[in-house]
């Protein structure tokens, strides 16, 4: 989803939103609209090219250029990545990808659902070729190889040929394509899957730097990483008037696996223990912390910073209560659980995962659990995403995410006795945490303080993400606040 809200973000790009840039069709506006990744519920995009680069490709009749667009239609202007192939003449069964018309007779297409994308991504990426500015002002692109850690993934990865690809289906907030290889002699090879960043923002995507420094220090949890596309392009707020930032990111896929929302879910469903598995998911979680303490910088929670957190979680909260006014209500009561950070302990900040919850982890056969898109939360601004924060914050993600899918169940069965749900929650919460310390030697339960103002965070956050994608989701987070408040009001953990 566009980063709604980043101020620097806005304020950097914000002078080149108007009389800069290229108007983009009609069709590509209407398009865009539809689309998962834009999160606009009903706005209609009003998109400005501020650059194009060219993917080289060997297909013939086919141009694939990627522009990056400025959405004046919202306010705070988020920057996409739009990648369209032209082709002379239409793309058998292409039908769903296609997003219009051109001048010429062009039929322009969504490139990551068009064949000759993913081919020539992946030439670009392992080639690490570039593909420079053709004109003053134009954005240009590079591909970089990343460390894979102890896998050898890489030497398949070069040797292989692309066969087919398939973009990720469901409800993603950037846009997947699995890659189907095959070996020299024709035989399937490791599968890549490539993530095509929706979003982009000058920086450093945590996705693409923590994935390759954990399995860089040996990490079991994290698939290995292959390589990424770095974009450049022209932003007067930056210094030098160009930003930089990662466009896509390649990794090795993990076939057959499943992730822990369905298999959680499913376990909630069928009314069955789900404990055993939140106890190791606790322990993942408290290695990966590990291993990014060791591998990243780490710092103390200075006054200035923890009075920061406060500001920007007060500030969350009022920015959620206009878009999503059953919060008003909770307003003060909200703030109160948020105020007592300021006399807790602080733990010492590392890296995190930054959107950490159920979807976010794989379930693989013969491996067990593989932790994934370490962006952190799409709608919080890049330059809080790529800073050490508080592993506490993932912790308490996690636990929202356990309480999610109770109420996902209590939604979806008004026949059932909602407080059978909420007990299953209850048990996978305390067995992650049980998890967790186990690992981790510190009990999470002792920075109730802090959990409890990341987990309420959290769920205002998701207030905010249901009203922009899943409407119909957002009593689950309502009522998430409603008890957490009373939790944090007086009843145990
Ligand atoms: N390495 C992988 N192997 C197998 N499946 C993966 C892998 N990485 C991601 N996926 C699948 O793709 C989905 C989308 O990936 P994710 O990184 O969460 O994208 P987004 O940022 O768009 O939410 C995941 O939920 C998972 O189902
Ligand atoms: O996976 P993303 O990085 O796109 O994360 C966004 O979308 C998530 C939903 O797909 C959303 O997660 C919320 O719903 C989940 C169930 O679908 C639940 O497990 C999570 O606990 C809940 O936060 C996430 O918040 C959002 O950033």
């Amino acid at each position: 989803m566009g980063e709604r809200g980043s101020g620097r973000d806005a304020e950097a790009t914000g002078h080149l939103a108007f009389g800069r840039g290229t108007a983009l069709p009609e069709y590509v506006n209407l398009w865009v609209s539809r689309q998962r990744w834009y999160g606009g519920t009903g706005r209609v995009a009003a998109l400005r090219s501020i650059g194009e680069w060219t993917l080289p490709t060997t297909e013939p009749g086919v141009s694939i250029r990627t522009h990056l667009v400025l959405d004046t239609a919202s306010p705070e202007l988020p920057l996409f990545q739009l990648p369209l192939t032209e082709r002379g003449s239409p793309l058998a069964q292409g039908q769903a990808a296609l997003v219009g018309r051109g001048t010429g007779d062009v039929f322009v297409y969504d490139a990551p659902h068009d064949p000759a994308y993913a081919p020539a991504l992946m030439s670009f990426i392992l080639g690490r070729a570039s593909s420079p500015a053709a004109r003053d002002h134009d954005a240009s692109a590079h591909g970089e190889t990343l460390p894979a850690g102890a896998a050898d993934a890489h030497s398949h990865a070069h040797a292989a040929t692309v066969v087919a690809s398939r973009v990720v289906s469901g409800e993603q907030s950037n846009t997947s394509i699995i890659v189907d290889t095959a070996d020299a002699h024709g035989n399937p090879s490791r599968p890549i899957i490539c993530k095509v960043f929706r979003a982009v923002h000058h920086g450093e995507n945590p996705d693409v730097v923590l994935q390759p420094a954990l399995a860089e220090a040996g990490s079991r949890f994290v698939p290995a990483p292959l390589g990424c596309v770095v974009g450049e392009w022209d932003d007067p707020g930056q210094p030098g008037g160009r930003a930089r930032g990662h466009l896509a990111f390649a990794q090795e896929f993990l076939p057959g696996v499943e992730d822990a929302w369905r298999v959680a879910l499913g376990a909630a469903e069928a009314g069955e223990d789900f404990s055993a598995a939140a106890r190791t998911l606790g322990e993942a979680t408290a290695s990966v912390h590990a291993d990014l303490a060791r591998a990243m910088p780490t710092r103390e929670a200075t006054p200035e910073f923890i009075q920061g957190v406060l500001e920007g979680m007060r500030e969350r909260l009022r920015a959620a209560a206009q878009e999503v006014p059953a919060l008003a209500a909770h307003g003060s009561a909200i703030e109160a659980v948020f105020g007592r950070v300021r006399s807790a302990p602080w733990p010492r900040l590392q890296r995190i995962h930054g959107d950490y919850h159920l979807g976010q982890v794989l379930h693989a056969p013969g491996r067990g659990w593989v932790l994934v898109d370490f962006e952190g939360e799409p709608l919080r601004p890049m330059h809080e995403r790529d800073q050490p924060d508080v592993a506490l914050r993932d912790v308490a993600g996690m636990l929202r995410s356990f309480s999610y899918a109770a109420g996902t169940i209590i939604m979806a069965h008004p026949e059932r006795d909602p407080a059978r749900a909420a007990e299953w929650a209850t048990a996978c919460r305390r067995a992650f945490l049980d998890g967790y310390a186990a690992r981790s030697g510190r009990d999470a339960r002792g920075d109730a303080a802090l959990l409890d103002a990341f987990e309420l965070d959290k769920a205002v956050y998701e207030t905010v993400y249901e009203t922009r994608n899943r409407p119909a989701w957002l009593p689950i987070p309502l009522a998430a606040v409603r008890s957490l408040l009373e939790a944090a009001g007086g009843a145990a953990r």
